[in-house]
């Protein structure tokens, strides 16, 4: 039985039923509030700094087969950031997470990415890099966000922002980001099986429909489709 608190844990061994999400960033940019919108419908308006990290499993169901998204949440303080980035290794997907209303948070992503990725085997990401409060939005934030389009060109990220107050985009944003891990997860499987595959998509292979937001009773489940 694998240990899941176990560091050098890696849900590889799944095959592709798994996929690790690393989320990281500042403390304060909204991690946590992120993750329990999208997992748990829920916001919270208290700070509750994360320690170390956390982490919650979404369930989806693809084609009758279940499919896991195993989303970590990491602590921002720096006096956790040992602890938190010893969970870094084997994710499929890095979240890097900043503030649209302070731009410092922006500053700061592509040190939390290189730290990320240091971790992990070149080219095995997918990389995201999310502004958050975007109900809080303004001309000042229209300026971070012009600013954060160019980053995340330079760090081949794909970028979204979020509000996990209103929950504007996050469903979607979650959505793209298992359609990709599981995508990935189906070409690796493929390519260990029949020894050479070209890619074959860019997450647009997969329709996802999750369903957990609408009813508590489906714990969770989603339902995707192959087109
Ligand atoms: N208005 C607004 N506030 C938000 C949003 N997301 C998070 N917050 C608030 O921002 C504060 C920090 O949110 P957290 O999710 O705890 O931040 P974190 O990045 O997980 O922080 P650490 O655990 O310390 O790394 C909380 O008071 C949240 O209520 C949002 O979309 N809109």
């Amino acid at each position: 039985m694998q240990d899941i608190w176990d560091p050098s844990y890696s849900p590889w061994c799944s095959l592709f039923k798994i996929s690790k999400v690393v989320v990281v960033g500042d403390l304060y940019v909204g991690k946590t509030s992120l993750i329990n919108r999208f997992c748990k419908d829920i916001f919270d308006r208290d700070y509750k700094a994360t320690i170390g990290v956390d982490f919650e499993i979404e369930r989806f169901e693809i084609a009758g087969v279940p499919y896991n998204l195993q989303i970590w949440d990491t602590a921002g303080q720096e006096k956790f950031k040992c602890i938190a980035s010893a969970y870094y290794r084997g994710a499929e997907v890095i979240i890097t997470v900043f503030d649209l209303a302070d731009i410092q948070t922006l500053d700061h992503t592509k040190q939390w990415l290189e730290d990320a990725l240091r971790e992990n085997e070149p080219g095995s990401t997918f990389v995201f890099l999310v502004g958050t409060k975007k109900d809080l939005s303004d001309a000042a934030c229209e300026r971070i966000e012009l600013d954060a389009v160019r980053l995340a060109n330079e760090m081949q990220a794909e970028y979204w922002s979020v509000s996990a107050k209103t929950g504007e985009n996050v469903k979607e944003f979650f959505s793209r980001v298992a359609a990709l891990a599981f995508e990935q997860s189906m070409l690796k499987e493929l390519e260990k099986n029949i020894g050479h595959v070209t890619q074959i998509g860019r997450g647009n292979l997969i329709k996802l429909e999750k369903n957990s937001l609408e009813t508590p009773e489906s714990n969770g489940q989603a339902s995707m489709s192959c087109c």
